[in-house]
């Protein structure tokens, strides 16, 4: 017997990411091959933004997608957002060559603001929240704090383009497949203070830092190219990453919802005071998802440096969360 199709709401629908984005999803690549999807469009309220959805929608409309069950444009968040149960939060403002993702921190912030209370008012209780548009921890941070009556473990934040980042490097760096990779992390905020570590990682159970067991090019090399890839996309295209990114959405939404049968991978999540990070921090940890639920890898060591880098990046996250204390 068929599923009940979900009702998938997302933003910034007629923005790159979203264009690379919601064929994906209507093919069934995030919630699986039987699972039929409702998609609710969200664009500003602008007629050539609400034009170029209606276009979107046009060509879904002529992949014939077998599970796509419905689809709906809207301007408001009130209603696009009506018992969704996946919402997928990219519409904001992306950065250009030679800003970093805080400064779009006054421009975006505002409109996550408006769709956590959204949310709080008319989407399913169980409502699995992503948030990419960046800066995308504090992004996720304001929207959860904006929705007091949805569970705080609803709301993540993207990082997993960055552990995708890392893979690739270590992939790159060791000559082995990438999906031989285990055991990948992403500590703390989606920007170059981000802290990619393979102290973990192994390949056929054998350690990838013994593999490697170079220092100088973790710290002068692997972390520095993982931290500014976006922006060095964005010096390369013109525009930011937006098919990887949307890949990575997937992913983190897929793993999410379907489990990750014991495999690592990094989510952005609110910390309960896992590691030392205040709770409420939009942090980005291990993970293993299962049964629709994701659980933080415990009990870790951390040693000098890594704790060196954690800081770093939790400091810059608390000063954004400083920065957008008025909106809340
Ligand atoms: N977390 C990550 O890893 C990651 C990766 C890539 C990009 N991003 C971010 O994702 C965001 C989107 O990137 P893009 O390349 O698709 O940008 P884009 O400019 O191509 O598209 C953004 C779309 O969002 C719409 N929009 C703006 N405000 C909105 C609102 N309040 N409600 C609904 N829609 C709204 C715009 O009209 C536009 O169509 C940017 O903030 C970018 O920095 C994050
Ligand atoms: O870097 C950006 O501004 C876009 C995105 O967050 C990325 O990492 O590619």
């Amino acid at each position: 017997m068929m599923k009940k199709p979900v009702r998938v709401a997302v933003t910034g629908a007629a923005g790159q990411i979203g264009y690379a984005l919601l064929f994906r999803i209507a093919s069934g690549e995030m919630l699986g091959k039987d699972q039929p999807v409702i998609l609710q469009l969200l664009e500003i309220p602008d007629e050539k933004a609400q034009k170029a959805l209606k276009g979107v929608m046009m060509e879904l409309e002529d992949c014939a997608f077998p599970l796509l069950a419905g689809m709906e444009a809207h301007s408001d968040a009130m209603t696009a957002f009506k018992d969704t149960d996946y919402a997928l939060l990219v519409g904001a403002r992306p950065r250009g060559p030679g800003m970093e993702r805080a400064d779009l921190l006054a421009a975006n912030a505002q409109i996550f603001t408006a769709q956590g209370k959204a949310l709080n008012a008319v989407a399913s209780r169980n409502v699995k929240v992503l948030v990419v548009g960046n800066p995308a921890n504090t992004n996720a941070y304001i929207a959860m704090k904006s929705a007091p009556d949805l569970p705080r473990k609803n709301f993540t934040a993207m990082l997993r383009l960055d552990h995708n980042r890392a893979l690739s490097q270590i992939a790159a760096k060791t000559g082995k497949p990438v999906a031989s990779i285990k055991q990948m992390a992403v500590w703390g905020n989606h920007s170059p203070t981000m802290y990619a570590d393979y102290r973990f990682a192994t390949v056929e159970g054998a350690p990838v830092k013994d593999m490697i067991n170079d220092q100088v090019w973790n710290k002068d090399v692997f972390l520095p190219t993982v931290g500014k890839r976006g922006a060095a996309i964005i010096e390369a295209r013109g525009l930011s990453s937006a098919a990887s990114a949307a890949n990575a959405a997937i992913d983190h939404m897929r793993d999410w919802a379907l489990g990750t049968n014991g495999a690592w991978v990094t989510m952005g999540v609110p910390s309960n005071g896992e590691y030392g990070i205040p709770k409420d921090v939009m942090f980005g940890y291990p993970v293993t998802c299962e049964g629709g639920e994701y659980k933080i890898v415990e009990g870790l060591p951390i040693d000098e440096f890594s704790q060196e880098c954690i800081n770093k990046t939790l400091a810059e996250l608390q000063g954004e969360q400083d920065g957008v204390k008025h909106l809340l």
